[in-house]
């Protein structure tokens, strides 16, 4: 490698490594050296020649370094004739690209020496398995109707009163929020926490309201104790205490839980909630405790803070502990905080109550879509003797079969498909996929984008927009944030620019498609300000996230989930999916896997019990995407359309070097997002069976990989991967991950709140990558 760029730079004739030279002059060791490098380099010219002649098989894996060497050896192809050049067109002369690659050409390197490949050669191709999954996917895709499985009941019987909820409460249900009957889950929740104080778990797909199955009977038995109060005399008020928690994982879902119960209370006007979840100084949330709070809605972190600094904090009365998305509370290290909370709350709750009506013992609620009743963790942190509430399977399987995992199913309405893309193809397939569903106005009103790594949204946001807002590119970042040559300074420097912009590469000329992006590294405002934008935009909109979006939110409108990077784990996917098809509501949801081992994936989708499952093809929807909205379609246009818009983002990022450094950035976090999928899916998404050349394409980067090198790595994510299969380990071991955090100085208080509202994959990285500095996790070998 070094010996070629010298003798690049020696400018020698044509026929040095030809022609036999006699060396004459100098002394014997110059005479000898002449010689061995004269053969040397005839071997070199021979080499290359011989390599030049020979043409992999269509399929065959490349190395970076065959590919330049095909590139060098190939002739281009003649520029089309009698058609005018339009600005795409010029691209291609300025980097010298034939105008009509086709199938089998491989683009050569630019004045640079960068690696133009095509969009379409050498792209693996899928695997017979995945052919025969085709025939069957089509077949399950007969559109037979289905009845969704999350609806409100269509039961004649079943209404909310019947459930045993106050006439009020019911009508306050009809009336002020639109809601006729209780779904399924909500028939037997409501049924069984109004009637009994037992401890419970409440498992049902996502989208199924199981919110208001928990609030709901909570907010009952509230306002009987109040009816029993004034039955003796006394008051009900804010101040007659707290009677119940409900804990969540993030900041978002607390914020929403606390809207869907502050919408209830306002036909009992005198129960009253609130929250406290960080985000905002402790001492106003201390004020807001002072005065008295019936209700609470908190994340773990910040209820532990406020029960060790917060005397006002009296939770003696409380008689009801929900914690919703039980599952990623413990997958998030919240395990150590909520032992504590319920050990507080078994040591006060012992304290004899003076409120009438007030049931003797605690009734504790674990709540998710994904959530097993034998996780050992929460059986015995928090819970005693539950009873498990789940729909009966059969009630949607249709013909009464027992479906094999009942934690793992999608809501039977929701329309799933998988779409095999090679490496190289990516990008440019999930912007035909985003066209096609954006073509007619109205068709898709609202899409979420699912990524692996916040690099890699931001990455994939620039290039969605597609243009800076003022035309400069530098312009959108606060000049403190840039260094003197447009560089992105080492850190997390572009998490606080623009959330929002048009989506030029997916709009039409008739309809402005909206974009969004939303990840971990966001500071709170941001991110609150982004989820309501995006939740009230009234026009078409993409919201490109992480999976901080994946639990619990209820998004009005959103027509369309794509993974675009797989879930970490077959859980994670559901989560995502579930963001669609909710309350009955129709949903599609389009899942990429790369041809080879990430097909072994299609076995997993089938376990969600998808009878809408469908299999497309890349071709298939770069056709549609890239194909003209008008007029004929002429042969392999599209190919021509997708090849130009991939060259516009390619030069788009290289000839900038904050875009190829955010590109680079995204390429990266991907790659370790990548090596962190749960232990038992990883045989499916294998590391080493990556194409790393082909997948640096799909982030418009035409670097070898080996030479992508990030001056400086976003924070959270400069542990690695790793963090990941420590927090996997701690989770399996049932070690409190933040332990080792906890035990030097409360640090670890900030921590848990951070990662409750960050990103999971980031924040986990994070806290693991400080508990090991702390040496409380050392045996994980932390990187
Ligand atoms: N009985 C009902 N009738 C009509 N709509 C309802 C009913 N119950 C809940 N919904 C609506 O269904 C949507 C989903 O509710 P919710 O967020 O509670 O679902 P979930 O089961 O908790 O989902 P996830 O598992 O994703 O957290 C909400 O928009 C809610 O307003």
């Amino acid at each position: 490698m070094a010996d070629d760029g010298m003798l690049l730079n020696f400018e020698l004739p044509s026929d040095a490594f030809t022609v036999q030279k006699t060396f004459k002059g100098g002394n014997w060791k110059d005479r000898l050296t002449a010689r061995k490098s004269a053969e040397w380099g005839r071997q070199k010219a021979q080499d290359r020649a011989a390599a030049a002649t020979r043409i992999p098989d269509f399929g065959e894996v490349q190395s970076e370094d065959e590919e330049v060497i095909l590139s060098e050896s190939r002739p281009s192809k003649k520029a089309r004739t009698g058609e005018a050049p339009t600005p795409k067109h010029a691209t291609a002369a300025r980097l010298r690209i034939p105008k009509e690659p086709h199938r089998g050409d491989v683009l050569p390197k630019t004045s640079n020496g960068e690696v133009i490949s095509s969009l379409f050669t050498f792209n693996s191709a899928p695997k017979e398995a995945a052919a025969k999954a085709m025939a069957v996917a089509k077949h399950d895709d007969d559109d037979v109707p289905v009845e969704p499985s999350n609806a409100p009941l269509s039961d004649e019987l079943a209404t909310f009163t019947n459930l045993g909820l106050s006439p009020s409460l019911a009508n306050h249900l009809l009336n002020k929020l639109g809601m006729k009957a209780p779904t399924a889950i909500q028939r037997k929740a409501i049924q069984q926490l109004c009637a009994a104080d037992t401890d419970a778990f409440i498992r049902a797909e996502t989208g199924s309201g199981k919110t208001l199955a928990y609030l709901l009977p909570i907010v009952q038995r509230i306002a009987d104790i109040s009816k029993h109060m004034k039955a003796a005399g006394q008051d009900f008020t804010r101040e007659s205490g707290l009677f119940a928690l409900v804990l969540a994982p993030t900041r978002e879902l607390s914020k929403q839980i606390s809207t869907v119960l502050e919408g209830l209370l306002s036909c009992c006007h005198w129960i009253v909630s609130g929250i406290v979840i960080g985000g905002e100084k402790k001492k106003s949330e201390k004020a807001r405790l002072r005065k008295g709070l019936n209700i609470l809605v908190a994340t773990p972190g910040r209820l532990a803070d406020h029960l060790n600094s917060t005397e006002v904090l009296d939770v003696s009365k409380v008689r009801w502990l929900v914690m919703d998305e039980g599952d990623r509370l413990i997958e998030l290290g919240f395990e150590q905080d909520i032992q504590k909370i319920v050990s507080v709350l078994n040591l006060r709750g012992r304290m004899p109550a003076t409120v009438p009506g007030l049931p003797e013992r605690r009734t504790t609620v674990l709540c998710s879509a994904t959530i097993k009743s034998n996780v050992d963790q929460l059986r015995s942190i928090a819970l005693k003797d539950p009873v498990s509430i789940a729909v009966d399977p059969s009630e949607h399987t249709g013909d009464g079969s027992e479906p094999k995992d009942q934690a793992f199913s999608a809501p039977s309405q929701l329309k799933q498909s998988y779409a095999i893309v090679p490496a190289k193809q990516r990008l440019v397939t999930l912007v035909a996929v985003l066209k096609q569903a954006f073509k007619r106005k109205g068709t898709v009103m609202k899409c979420i984008v699912f990524m692996s790594a916040a690099d890699s949204v931001d990455f994939h946001f620039e290039v969605l927009v597609g243009e800076s807002p003022a035309g400069d590119d530098t312009a959108r970042l606060p000049s403190t944030n840039l260094s003197r040559s447009g560089k992105i300074p080492q850190g997390n420097t572009i998490a606080e620019a623009r959330t929002q912009g048009a989506a030029k590469a997916c709009s039409s000329p008739d309809s402005t498609v909206q974009l969004f992006r939303l990840h971990g590294s966001l500071q709170q405002l941001t991110r609150t300000n982004t989820l309501k934008a995006f939740a009230t935009c009234s026009e078409p909109a993409i919201l490109v996230c992480t999976d901080v979006m994946s639990r619990g939110l209820d998004l009005p409108n959103v027509d369309l989930v794509i993974e675009y990077d797989p879930p970490a784990s077959k859980d994670d996917h559901l989560h995502r999916i579930g963001r669609t098809a909710r309350a009955g509501k129709p949903g599609r949801a389009m899942i990429f896997i790369m041809p080879g081992c990430e097909e072994g994936y299609i076995d997993i989708l089938k376990e969600s019990k998808s009878r809408n499952l469908t299999r497309h093809d890349a071709d298939e929807l770069l056709k549609k995407g890239f194909s003209p909205a008008t007029g004929v379609v002429a042969d392999h246009s599209w190919e021509q359309a997708a090849t130009d818009w991939q060259l516009d983002v390619e030069r788009w990022t290289t000839e900038h070097p904050r875009h190829v450094e955010q590109a680079r950035r995204a390429y990266q976090s991907h790659v370790r997002a990548y090596a962190t999928h749960v232990a038992a899916e990883r045989k499916i998404f294998d590391l080493k069976q990556l194409h790393l050349g082909h997948l640096a394409k799909a982030f418009a980067l035409r670097d070898k990989p080996g030479s992508i090198r990030v001056p400086g790595q976003r924070p959270s994510s400069a542990a690695g991967a790793k963090g990941r299969e420590v927090r996997r380990a701690h989770a399996g071991k049932g070690v409190g991950v933040n332990a080792g955090a906890k035990r030097k100085g409360g640090s670890a208080m900030e921590d848990v709140d951070a990662g409750a509202m960050m990103d999971e994959r980031e924040g986990r990285i994070k806290m693991f990558a400080r508990v090991k500095a702390m040496g409380g996790a050392s045996e994980f070998n932390l990187g």
